[in-house]
């Protein structure tokens, strides 16, 4: 008898790399802007909003486009609301608007002003799905490391699908990030002042069953390198990573975790899910997470990533071992927090969790 034929889901990925490079192209104008402006307040934080929105909507606006068939459900962090009630909000939206549509005459051939205020404030909208174990959901997080995005360090467009609860296509837009592997954090913090040049900027992309891939953020069509993972045992030569924000993530925890561990070299932090695509191309071999007790995570800031880390051949897993369940709805229920890693390391990284957790912290 033969066997009924496996799905692929490559449109979907071709889909989902165009939209995350149109939309990264979007918050890349924005950063140039901001590096660009005189202004030095850092408390304003009015160009990342603009650029999250408008980020979102444009990935709407592209997977629609492409996709005009197919029923359309995304679970995305933005919604109008906000931009519908002020005068303030209203001023940002006629911005966001102005922004979509130069960045679509520019970069996907359409007419100028091809999108009214109404149009972009619907697309933000269109993420307002709860997503859930049944059908397909896109994930979108339109700029994931907003801190970073803020202080010109890393920040991802990250774009994922899930069916029936499983990532099956997850892609990560990174401006900021050196094509070349990470040597140290100095290296990194110059690639992000560098963002726009050659050498600058990567794309993470990965179907289930297929592989990962990256490649130069500024090129087209799907990246070319395939990402397999090497599996060191040896944690002298082993680095983490971790957020850079310790709001986001327990530096402490996870300074005791690495020691139990004998890792000696110092972490690497950084902003976004371009942790993830960082440990599928070998730059590190561990990603820890630990959020302060109170914080619940949301699906949109791990499904990409995750998909990139298994399909080069890592683990990802709460900290007690057990899958992340994104078919939940817009919220992870998680024990403690998330670990990834090559796969030997993986294993060892469960137990000294086990192993570090009697103790008090
Ligand atoms: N107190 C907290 N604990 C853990 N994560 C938090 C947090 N406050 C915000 N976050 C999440 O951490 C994400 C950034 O992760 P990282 O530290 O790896 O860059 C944020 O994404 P956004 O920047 O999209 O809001 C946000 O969703
Ligand atoms: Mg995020």
């Amino acid at each position: 008898m033969a066997s009924a034929p496996s799905i692929t889901y490559g449109h979907q990925l071709d889909c989902a790399i165009n939209a995350v490079r149109l939309a990264s192209k979007l918050c890349q104008r924005v950063q140039l802007m901001l590096k660009a402006s005189e202004k030095t307040d850092k408390s304003d934080d009015s160009p990342v909003t603009i650029a999250d929105y408008g980020a979102q909507a444009l990935v709407a606006w592209s997977l629609q486009k492409e996709m005009p068939n197919l029923p359309f459900s995304m679970v995305a962090e933005e919604d109008s609301d906000d931009l519908r009630k002020s005068e303030e909000g209203k001023g940002l939206a006629a911005k966001i608007t102005a922004l979509v549509n130069e960045t679509i005459s520019a970069e996907a051939n359409a007419g100028p002003n091809s999108l009214s205020q109404d149009d972009v404030l619907a697309l933000i909208d269109s993420g307002n799905s709860q997503g859930g174990s049944e059908g397909f959901h896109w994930v979108l997080d339109p700029i994931d490391g907003t801190r970073g995005f803020v202080g010109m360090r890393q920040y991802a467009v990250c774009l994922g699908l899930l069916h029936h609860g499983k990532v099956v296509v997850g892609v990560l837009g990174c401006p900021n990030l050196p094509q070349k592997r990470i040597e140290d954090a100095d290296g990194v913090a110059e690639s992000a002042s560098k963002a726009g040049t050659d050498g600058v900027g990567v794309i993470f992309a990965a179907e289930r069953n297929q592989g990962a891939f990256a490649g130069p953020l500024s090129g087209n069509g799907r990246p070319g390198e395939q990402l397999q993972l090497g599996d060191s045992q040896d944690f002298s030569q082993v680095r983490f990573m971790e957020s850079y924000e310790s709001k986001h993530s327990d530096h402490d925890f996870t300074a005791m975790l690495a020691a139990k561990l004998g890792v000696t070299q110092s972490p690497l932090r950084l902003d976004s899910q371009a942790k993830y695509g960082a440990l599928a191309r070998g730059d590190a071999a561990i990603n820890l997470r630990f959020p302060h007790k109170s914080y619940r995570e949301k699906i949109w800031d791990h499904v990409a990533g995750a998909l990139i880390v298994e399909e080069a051949g890592g683990k990802i897993s709460d900290a007690s071992g057990a899958p992340l369940d994104f078919g939940k709805g817009r919220w992870l229920d998680l024990d403690r927090g998330i670990v990834s890693a090559t796969p030997t390391v993986y294993k060892a990284l469960l137990q000294a969790i086990k192993e570090v957790e009697v103790q008090p912290r």
